[in-house]
């Protein structure tokens, strides 16, 4: 399998804290990968220099063939990686289909001619927007919400509402930052079965998630960070009895033998 996405000996450093210490791992096309680990162990500052909104100390990232290193988060956006927030960025006044729209930057190639007069171009463009932005209010669940105001949503429902905004430029690869922090268990296998879905339909995602029954249940392959480094990476069940995971986890000190038998693999 072909990666869509190669951070290759990524650093950064905050005045003196090395937050991401010569990281490397793939997400192979097609895939959903989770990124784990303790709090402080680097995931949001991984995330943050790959997708553009921090710059790297040291390293290279490669988004398919292309070299994405540096490029500023629109640019990355437009070679096809979105990434979202922890904090939900939707426009509240704006209906689900308006917020759609607006993320998708439905009408960027039109002039204003074209939108004044309603031209047919103006018409097609917003015909084919609309009918990518219903189906995708569809694929989350909030159909019968489409012409509401995002004011009315839950947070867990504003979560997806900017999950499906951000899927609305085609991306090859969308990173998701804690996509079920905060939303109600009894939501969270709706959420990972709307991100299977959308995994069917050919986009690749990076996931950072505190939740790790939700990233075992969804991603083909989990990668985990402590301090900094890349500690492992595998399959949900290689990393569920990795005693090197507890120990990062829970800080427990792990027996002889499994230590020796961790580090031998
Ligand atoms: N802007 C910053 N300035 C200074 N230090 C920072 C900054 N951002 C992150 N750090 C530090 O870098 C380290 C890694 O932080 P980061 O937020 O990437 O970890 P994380 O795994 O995402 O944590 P959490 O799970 O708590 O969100 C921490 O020690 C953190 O305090």
């Amino acid at each position: 399998m072909s990666a869509i996405l190669n951070v290759a000996d990524v650093s950064k450093a905050f005045s003196g804290v090395h937050a991401v210490q010569g990281t490397s791992f793939e997400v192979e096309a097609g895939s959903i990968t989770g990124l784990i680990g303790p709090n402080g162990s680097g995931k949001s500052t991984t995330i943050d220099c790959i997708s553009g909104f921090q710059t790297l100390d040291a390293g290279r990232v490669l988004l398919g063939e292309r070299d994405i290193t540096g490029l500023r988060p629109a640019e990355i956006a437009k070679a096809g990686m979105i990434r979202t927030f922890q904090n939900v960025r939707v426009y509240d006044s704006y209906s689900l289909l308006d917020n759609l729209l607006v993320a998708g930057e439905a009408f960027r190639d039109l002039n204003w001619f074209d939108a004044l007069a309603r031209t047919p171009r103006y018409r097609r463009v917003r015909d084919a927007a609309e009918d990518r932005a219903r189906g995708l209010i569809d694929l989350v669940g909030l159909t019968r919400l489409s012409d509401a105001p995002a004011t009315v949503l839950s947070y867990g429902q504003k979560k997806l509402l900017a999950f499906a905004a951000a899927m609305m430029a085609k991306p090859r690869l969308i990173v998701l930052d804690e996509p079920v922090a905060g939303v109600n268990p009894t939501r969270v296998n709706e959420v990972a079965d709307i991100l299977r879905k959308a995994n069917a339909t050919g986009i690749s995602f990076l996931i950072v998630e505190h939740n790790v029954e939700f990233i075992n249940s969804l991603c083909h392959k989990v990668i985990v960070l402590e301090q900094g480094r890349k500690l492992t990476e595998g399959t949900p069940a290689q990393i569920r009895n990795d005693p090197r995971v507890l120990e990062a986890y829970l800080g427990i000190a792990r027996p002889a033998a499994a230590a020796a038998e961790a580090e031998a693999s």
